[in-house]
Order: C-alpha cells, then structure tokens, then sequence
C-alpha cells in the first residue's frame, strides 16, 4: 500500500487458469470487488465470461499448511484493498488470508442453514465491521472486525496519535496518558458528556464513565464504583481527580455548587502534597491508595464524600531512591515559608536535612514549589484548616526533618564493652522539643534507651548505634503517619460537616478507588512492594470473577452459544500470599512474633513451604530474595526488611509515650485515638444531633398545632 492509498490485489484463479495460480491487480482503496473481477475475467479471457457478474470474490482465511478454515463471499462493493488493511500482519499467527475468484453460487449456498440469519443482521454485521476501511479507528474495540491483540495495539496507537487518549471496551474505559494538556476537560466537555448514554454518539471521555455511574446510581438507586487500574505513572491520579470533577459537576446544574463540592475538590491537592512524591516512574507518584466516596442526596445533589486511604509508604520519610524525593510537602515548606515561618520552624534548605539530601535530587522539572505552598495552603483553608493548624502542622514537619539530622555517638564509659549511645548534637534535640513541646530528657531518653517491664519493675535497656538510629527514624516515620492520618480525618471532618447531619441522607453513593499501581523496581522491591502487587492482584482476581467467570456463567443460563474464553486465574498467586496459615503474608507475620526469627529464618521458611508452588520461585543466584509470579509479571522482593518493615506498622511504645506527654494538645491527638475511632463517634454524634434537632422540630410543628 503506497501514500496515495493505492495497493495491489493478489486474487487466486485456481482451477479457472491452467497458467497462473493467481493475478495481481492494481487497484485502489475505492475500486470495488466487481471492478476486480472484471479486470481478471478480461485478464483470463474466460469464455462465459460475456457476463461478469457470473463470478465473484472470496475472501479465504487459511492456516499455514494451506487448509481454508474461512471463506467469505465479497459483495460487489466491497473494496478489496481497504479490506486488505483490516487483515492481520503478524505472521506468527500462521494464518493467510487471500481472496479467490469463485464462480458465483447461489445465495442459500453461502448461508449457514443451522443458524439461518436476519438478513438485516448479516447487513448491519458487515456494516459495521467488514466496510470499514482500515484507516478507521474504532472508538470501542469491541468493534474490532479481528479482535487480537496485535489489532488492539495498532487500534490503540493510532487513536493515540489522532490524539484520542480514550477508548471503550464496552463500558470500560482505556486511558492513554498523553503526559501533555489537551485541552478536553474544560466546561464545555462536561455539558457535552452529561446525560449522554456511553456509546458510539460521542468520542470515549472519562466524564462519560463519570455521567453513567451517576445516572445509574439514580436509575436504579444502587451504590456505584469506579475502579482505576494500571501501573505506576499511567494516569490513575489525574482521572481520578478528572471523575471528581465531573462527578461534583453534575450535580451542581449550572449552579456554583454548595460548598461541599468544592471542598472535595480541595481535599485532593492536599492529600497529594502529603501523600505523592516523585519516583523512579513518575513524578507525582500518589505512595498511599484512596477510596473516595461520594455521597448524594436521592435528588442527585451531592451531599458529602467519604476518605479512606489505604498504606502510606514511610519508609519513604527516611530514605529515597536515587533520584526520587521525600513527600512533595517538605520541599513546597522549604521553599514556599516566609522569612518569619523559618525563623519560627527553624527551617533550612533541602540540602541541610539527611531525609532529603541522600538522594540526589530536590527539584522538579516545572514545577515553582513556592507556586505550589502557597496553592496548598488555599486548599488548606478551603477544608477548614485554620492558619493556626497550619503553622502546627508545619511545626511537625520541621520536627520530623530535624529528627533526621540527630547523630549518635559512644558514650563515655568506664566498661570497655558498653556499646550505648548518646546523641552528639543534642541542640538539633532541643529544636525538635520546642516544636513538639515535648521535654527535652524525654525525648533524649526515649532516643538513646527503651523501658521493659520486668517482674514488676521498669528496666532501661540503652540502645547501641542500629537500634539508636532504628528508634529515631521509627519516630520520624510514626510522626508522619500521624499527621497524615489525622490530615485524613480532619478533610472527612470537614466533609461531613458542611452538611452537618445525617438526617436527609437516604440516597447513594459513588465510589472512586484509586490505588497503587503494579510496581516492579527490579533490585529493590521490598515490603511495600509486596503489599502494592497484593492489592493489584486482588483488584485483577475482581475483575476476572465479573469479566469472565460471572459474564460466561450468565450467558449459559441465558442459553446463548457460547465458547468460554480462557483466561489466567490467578487466585494460586493471591492463596499464596494471603492464605490462612500458609501464605506469605501469615508466615512473615508468625516470623515477627517468633523468638529469635530473622529475616534469613523467614526466608527459609518461605522456601520449604512454598517450594513447590507454582507462584513461587527462589531466585537464579543465591541471594536473600524470593520471587512472586504476580499476573503481570514475575516481581522479585528482597527479603531483608521484610520483618522490621512488617512491624513498623505498629507504633512504637516509646515514640508515643513521647508524644503523648506533649504540652500541645494537637500533638497528644495525633498519636490519641485510633482515627477510625474518632471518625465514627464524629458521624454517631452528627446522628445524634440531627436526632434531636429533628425530634425538637417535630415537637414544635405539633405545639404549634396545638398537638403534644
Ligand atoms: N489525562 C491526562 N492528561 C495529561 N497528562 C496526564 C493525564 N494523565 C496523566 N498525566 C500525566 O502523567 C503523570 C502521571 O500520572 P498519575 O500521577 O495520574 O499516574 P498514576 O497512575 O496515579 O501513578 P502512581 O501509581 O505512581 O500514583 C501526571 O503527573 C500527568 O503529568
């Protein structure tokens, strides 16, 4: 096929010429069957050709012992060449498609008497998928005339480069991340894509997901989700902030919204400045995973919204890959504070903090940090962060980058085996406690030593150097998980009270779950890793349950022909990490309550138990490592860490007790309650409230109707 769209057509004369097995035709992408034919017949001189209709083409799919599995008659008007462009080109399929002259047959002959078809079918069949020329992109590629994976791809692709980033598959939606604005989002795409059914009528669009979820939820009154999928830095992020959007949109009808709307909106730049940092992969990547729930009233209004968030990565307070970041906040503080907030949080520049300077990287490509403080401060404000909450909330982070720089060094001691430790800059230590108001010796002593209980009497056990360090970056860590979770509850507060009872909230939902993509950082993957991949491959074991097993059974007990459609389980792969009391997950657990357990201990145990499963394998080398063969792709995790790492999701006594003991009441509540707790009993008070405010109204509607 040459620019000008024309091409040659290789038509198969077999028995009507003994000199040639087949012709070869010039034609373009315009010239019909019937031209075709013509042209051969003349070529041949066939003899009872006077009348050219009296032959026809075929379009035969073979295999590569040159059987004919398929043949189809060509219309007179189909156009070979464009037919051409929609054959496959992988030769590894082994198959070949050619087309044939045929003496023409009557009609009953080509149809299929066991499943006599609608006429009209057949017409809308070929309409739809064989007259289209190749150079159409299909919007849903479940129009695609010859659905493998190859003509997905090229489908995919040259959407991609007309610049369509969406495409359907039914009613999912694939995103393409264009990693560039187009300029598709504005308000005149959310008028265009509201009350539009998905379909062929529009081009694919994430607002489109956003409208059916919503009219489905008040169609049948039912609770929704939306689950986003793929892997990290495909754009899970931006369309989840896009379905927000879209979803606070719709129920505002042309108004500007009651004030909810726009705090769900403002509590996504601030969970993203706390929770994403810059990785390998992507430069905003989100380390916590989040479900969003939406509430709305029974008249479509939204009514409030829900957070949950799911595993913050800390170990990334402490320590970052090469060319990766520390959580966005830290930078936009350090270069968005003024004069007087730095001399008050005694703040400094990146490159002074060990929490930011190991890793060799403290800017971002684009991005003015001191654009985005002052941006996370108005979305602060817009879910009720007072400026008072925020300079103590900075106050911790300045805390948590000081607790980074406290070195340790020998004490002096007069045992020549005393491996204890004291903390050589102990004014870095007096900063930390001003701004926590914590005692200076407590926190001193909770940094160089541990409390155990022991028949009834207190003992101090000083820390050696490993341990000392371990304590101080499990402080830093446990502080930041805090604050984080306390930032959570406190958008949810904010959420719910803007609406502030319970009391009309009888209508539905819509969630959005966005999460961890699958991650795979070759020499590197660790717990956190383990715990991504786990979620991904809960999220896959969903979707294979409602796309094939559920979809499949469906279509058996309607009775329609059906050949089920393999596909790979992978509930081994989930049984093997999470199965009770095998799994990896229940093993590593037992490993950290044993006794004397180490990581070489729990590798071991992995290996004889899991030896012989399918899902696992020890690695090639000898090397403290196990591998997971994961559905999309075998993922190896290194296995030291793994158990410190696991238990790091307890906090510390001693960290705690510090904090516990702090003259600020907004650090006592930080490591208080469980959030979840405080959560609930704000939701069960809000009840209450409307409770009475209800009962109370009712009393007065009957007072003054002269009812008691
Ligand atoms: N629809 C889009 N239009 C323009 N740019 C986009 C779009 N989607 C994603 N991007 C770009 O790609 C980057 C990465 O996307 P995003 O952070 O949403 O990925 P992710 O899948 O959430 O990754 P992770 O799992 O690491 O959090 C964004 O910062 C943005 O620059």
């Amino acid at each position: 096929m040459d620019n000008s769209g024309s091409g040659v057509v290789q038509v198969f004369v077999g028995e009507w010429s003994p000199e040639y097995e087949a012709l070869s035709i010039k034609a373009t992408k315009q010239t019909s069957s019937a031209e075709i034919v013509e042209c051969i017949i003349e070529r041949l001189g066939l003899v009872d050709a006077s009348v050219s209709n009296s032959y026809e083409l075929a379009e035969v799919v073979g295999n590569s012992v040159g059987q004919e599995c398929k043949e189809r008659r060509l219309g007179p008007t189909e156009c070979p060449v464009a037919l051409m462009l929609l054959w496959p080109k992988n030769d590894a399929q082994q198959e070949y498609y050619r087309f044939y002259l045929r003496k023409k047959q009557p009609d009953y002959l080509w149809s299929d008497s066991r499943f006599p078809m609608d006429p009209q079918l057949l017409k809308d069949y070929f309409n739809r998928f064989l007259y289209q020329p190749r150079d159409k992109e299909y919007p849903d590629l479940c129009q695609l005339p010859d659905l493998n994976e190859q003509t997905l791809l090229d489908n995919l692709r040259a959407r991609f480069l007309a610049g369509n980033i969406y495409t359907y598959v039914g009613s999912i939606l694939i995103a393409l991340n264009p990693f560039k604005f187009y300029p598709i989002y504005n308000p005149k795409y959310v008028k265009l894509y509201q009350n539009r059914r998905l379909g062929p009528d529009i081009p694919p669009h994430i607002f489109a997901i956003a409208d059916a979820a919503y009219h489905c939820m008040l169609k049948e009154k039912k609770n929704q989700c939306i689950v986003i999928s793929g892997e990290s830095g495909s754009g899970k992020t931006e369309s989840t902030n896009f379905l927000l959007h879209h979803l606070t949109a719709l129920s505002q009808k042309g108004s500007h919204g009651s004030g909810v709307e726009q705090t769900i909106l403002s509590a996504g730049p601030v969970l993203e400045a706390f929770g994403n940092a810059k990785t390998a992969h992507n430069n905003n990547s989100s380390r916590f995973g989040k479900f969003i729930q939406v509430n709305y009233k029974e008249n479509g209004m939204v009514h409030g919204a829900v957070v949950q968030k799911y595993l913050l990565e800390k170990s990334r307070i402490v320590s970052q890959g090469r060319n990766e970041r520390n959580y966005h906040v830290f930078y936009y503080l350090l270069a968005g504070a003024s004069e007087q907030e730095k001399q008050l949080l005694h703040l400094e520049s990146c490159d002074r903090y060990n929490y930011l300077n190991k890793s060799g990287c403290y800017g971002l490509e684009n991005i003015d940090e001191r654009h985005e403080f002052s941006r996370l401060k108005q979305s602060m404000e817009m879910v009720g962060f007072t400026a008072e909450k925020q300079r103590r909330l900075f106050a911790v982070l300045s805390a948590v980058l000081l607790l980074g720089n406290v070195e340790f060094q020998p004490r002096k001691s007069y045992h020549h085996h005393d491996e204890a430790v004291g903390v050589k800059n102990p004014e870095v230590v007096a900063l930390i406690s001003e701004l926590l108001r914590v005692k200076q010796e407590t926190l001193l002593a909770a940094l160089t030593a541990k409390r155990a209980r022991a028949s009834g009497e207190t003992l101090v056990i000083n820390y050696r150097l490993p341990e000392a360090i371990a304590a101080r970056d499990a402080m830093a860590k446990c502080l930041y998980g805090a604050l984080f979770d306390w930032i959570v509850l406190q958008v949810n507060h904010a959420l719910l009270s803007k609406k502030d009872t319970l009391r009309d909230h009888q209508g539905n939902s819509i969630g959005v779950l966005d999460i961890f993509g699958f991650e795979d950082f070759k020499t590197c993957n660790s717990f956190e890793q383990l715990c991504i991949n786990y979620a991904n491959e809960q999220l896959q074991h969903y979707f294979n349950q409602h796309v094939f097993q559920y979809e499949q059974r469906e279509y058996r007990k309607q009775g329609i022909r059906w050949t089920d459609i393999g596909y790979s389980d992978n509930s081994g792969c989930l049984n093997l990490i999470e199965g009770k009391p095998n799994g990896l997950l229940c093993l590593l657990d037992d490993q950290c309550n044993f006794p004397g357990a180490t990581n070489e201990t729990l590798l071991q145990k992995f290996n004889t138990v899991h030896k012989e499963n399918q899902f696992y394998e020890a690695p090639q080398r000898r090397e403290a490592a196990f591998v997971v063969r994961h559905y999309a792709g075998s993922v190896k995790y290194q296995a030291s860490n793994m158990r410190e790492k696991n238990l790091d999701l307890m906090r510390p006594d001693g960290v705690v007790g510090v904090l516990k003991n702090s003259s600020l009441a907004f650090v006592r509540e930080l490591v208080g309650a469980d959030p979840v707790a405080v959560f609930r009993w704000a939701i069960l008070r809000a009840f209450f409230r409307a409770h009475f405010a209800f009962q109370e109204a009712g009393r007065a509607h009957r007072h003054g109707r002269g009812m008691y």
